[in-house]
């Protein structure tokens, strides 16, 4: 592989009268800049070659006043958002179509992307959700079996925004510093920068509700497994059907491919579904997916939550594992900048075990707000942070993280089958 260059300057300072929203401090606007990659041997052939012809026509600006100039490789147009960072070094066609991703612009860590461009068969959902893509190098050459089509041509398509060769080094270092950033990304030459700053500073993640958006529309039934070549863990299934109501506060598919994998029936509705409804389909459990944003921002899906506990078996996955925390008693809070990832440690308290997991969240639940009866199974052991728990006397379980990790790691995927035992514990005793 060639070797490669690359040098950051800070360029001009532009005063600004604008205040950050938050830390009382006064910034001034710092345009940052990445000279383009430059490639020692410049062969096309070596795949990692920048186009030279590329200009820079596109523009980040975070609200702590720095400017990112890049170049798009997606749709045009001016949107806002919350930055957040992912290690993750595979996986980005899931981590775009990841419903939980809504509100928010995830830059990826790994600074090349789309080399194995985008197939039919690795998508989380039927759309993208996240409202853009951040990375340093793009790659110009696109290779594997399963490739339908180019990651540019793909965002293009779907009308999303995607930018490269930026600073996502020193950019994710401002984030682990500052915390999470609202910005602005855009591709519109006439807005001037103090227009996008002052965008990117009246605009709140917090408070929203994300999940009306991302939701089904109405009741479906949920067939499809994981395919048999791609399935790890055959030789825990005991060919029970059970039958699980899993509300859809912005689903991703592998949750459900998992569930029928065990061997589940599953009706997927949507978030506001009644819970008196949900209980007359007699389900032997219920799930609570994953989802967008601020779980303190949809109040509604916390009184369903309470409604149904103690009456039927529930697993709650990311956001369902906050809204259980919430319908339990305890406070959900948001983090300095959240975990999204690949390879988060998480111990299991009852065994001891650590798992390697992948993440996703900037809230998570505080194990000190929760009731009496309420056991922390899992601790995130990177920060310490509550990472999954239970309430064995209304046969609660949940996690905060991603048991179905797709393309993994699959250290979790026996979480599913605890899921079956507590239908089928609850089942005999009943
Ligand atoms: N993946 C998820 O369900 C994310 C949960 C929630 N939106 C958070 O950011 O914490």
């Amino acid at each position: 592989m060639a070797a490669t260059t690359m040098t950051t300057t800070l360029g001009f300072v532009l005063p600004t009268s604008l205040s950050p929203r938050r830390g009382g401090f006064r910034v001034s606007v710092i345009r940052c800049s990445a000279s383009p990659l430059t490639t020692s041997t410049g062969s096309a052939a070596s795949g990692i070659v920048e186009k030279p012809w590329s200009t820079y026509d596109a523009r980040l600006v975070l609200e702590d006043g720095s400017i990112w100039p890049a170049k798009s490789f997606g749709a045009p147009g001016t949107r806002v958002a919350e930055l957040v960072f992912n290690t993750s070094l595979t996986g980005y066609q899931e981590i775009l179509t990841d419903p939980s991703y809504a509100g928010q612009f995830v830059l990826m860590t790994n600074p090349q992307i789309g080399n194995t461009g985008v197939n039919l068969d690795d998508e989380e959902s039927e759309q993208c959700f996240l409202t853009g893509l951040v990375i340093r190098s793009l790659s110009i050459s696109t290779s594997n079996w399963r490739c339908t089509k180019t990651l540019a041509d793909y965002l293009t398509e779907r009308n999303l925004m995607g930018i490269y060769d930026l600073d996502t080094r020193a950019i994710t270092r401002r984030l682990r510093e500052e915390g999470s950033l609202n910005g602005v990304l855009s591709t519109e030459q006439s807005k001037t920068d103090e227009e996008l700053l002052h965008m990117s500073r009246s605009w709140d993640i917090v408070g929203i509700d994300l999940i009306s958006d991302v939701s089904c529309k109405s009741p479906y039934e949920w067939v499809d497994k994981t395919d048999p070549e791609w399935d790890f863990n055959t030789n825990t299934r005991d060919g029970k059907p059970y039958r699980v109501i899993a509300y859809d506060f912005g689903i991703k598919h592998n949750i459900l491919r998992r569930l029928s994998s065990y061997g589940c029936q599953i009706t997927v509705v949507p978030s506001t579904f009644p819970a008196s409804e949900a209980l007359k389909m007699n389900p032997d459990g219920i799930l609570f997916s994953n989802g967008p944003g601020d779980p303190s921002a949809v109040p509604y899906a916390v009184e369903t939550v309470k409604e149904l506990l103690g009456k039927v078996p529930v697993y709650g996955i990311c956001m369902g594992h906050q809204l259980l925390g919430q319908a339990l008693g305890g406070k959900t809070f948001k983090m300095k900048f959240g975990h999204h990832g690949g390879n988060h440690p998480v111990r299991n308290n009852r065994t001891g075990q650590v798992e390697i997991s992948a993440q996703n969240h900037n809230y998570a639940v505080d194990p000190t707000s929760l009731p009496g009866g309420v056991e922390v199974t899992h601790v995130n052991l990177n920060d310490g942070s509550c990472a999954g728990l239970s309430f064995p006397a209304m046969n609660v379980m949940s996690l905060q993280y991603h048991p179905e990790a797709s393309p993994g790691p699959h250290d979790s995927d026996n979480a599913f089958r605890e899921f079956i035992e507590l239908m089928k514990r609850s089942k005999q005793s009943s």
